[in-house]
């Protein structure tokens, strides 16, 4: 328990859930939490030596993934790189979360982690290859994300690129479900701009037809919204930005 906090700013740190303080039901998840916030931490550096190196070339492999990624999201919307380099905002800020999801005696009860959209840029996500549990919503039904191999990652496009692009690309809403029998694991690595940034849809994607959906926010006020509330159903965090 040394390392529990609720602080999304704690370099490491372990939790229940986003916000045991604001839920109904309790959550069945534990969660330990690393965080490279430039200028002011960096929690793979503290992490428990036992798992320290493993973390750090876990976390510096999927950052280089997570940023290929992240430019060909504005690529593949025909940005030209000097546009990209120069206009969309960086996503400097890492936070691991490795996630353990212990049987619960009553699934039908509570959730993992319920439905909620991520509020960073984009999410490299690695399921567990063998314990399902992560459900996405897909037009109003819930679809389990069934593994690929043991290697794959699920990429999860956040609240951010749906702000930047304007909706051309939306974030997706997704839960875990609980497992009767089985323990579940995950590691989710969230890439997001650093608090001071301001987010807003890029205006080389604005005009006449396709007016601004969202308006200018800084990412500190998001994320703040964020952790003070419940967790959101519905993409509910976008709300905070939506005009
Ligand atoms: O455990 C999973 O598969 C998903 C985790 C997740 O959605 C999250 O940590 O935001
Ligand atoms: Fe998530």
């Amino acid at each position: 328990m040394r390392l529990h906090s609720q602080s999304f700013r704690a370099p490491v740190s372990y939790s229940t859930s986003f916000n045991p303080s604001m839920e109904r039901v309790r959550e069945w998840r534990d969660t330990l939490f690393f965080n490279r916030f430039p200028g002011f931490c960096d929690g793979f550096k503290e992490a428990p030596a036992i798992c320290r190196k493993e973390v750090q070339d876990y976390i510096n492999e999927v950052e280089k993934l997570a940023r290929t990624l992240y430019k060909m999201i504005f690529q593949s919307l025909g940005l030209e790189n000097k546009y990209i380099n120069t206009d969309v905002p960086d996503i400097p800020r890492t936070l691991m979360g490795i996630n353990y999801y212990p049987p619960c005696p009553n699934p039908s009860l509570t959730l993992g982690l319920g439905s909620h959209s991520d509020v960073s840029c984009l999410t490299v996500l690695h399921p567990d290859s063998e314990v399902l549990g992560l459900e996405i919503n897909h037009k109003g039904t819930w679809v389990p994300v069934l593994p690929v191999d043991a290697s794959a990652f699920v990429i999860n496009l956040a609240d951010q690129v749906e702000i930047l692009t304007n909706g051309k690309y939306r974030s997706i809403e997704h839960r875990v479900l609980t497992n009767g029998e089985k323990a579940r694991m995950s590691i989710a690595c969230f890439f997001g701009p650093l608090e001071e940034t301001v987010v807003a849809p890029l205006p080389v994607l604005i005009d006449g037809n396709n007016p601004p959906k969202y308006r200018a926010t800084l990412f500190k006020d998001y994320n703040r919204n964020f952790a003070s509330s419940r967790l959101q159903p519905n993409r509910g965090t976008l709300d905070f930005a939506r005009i």
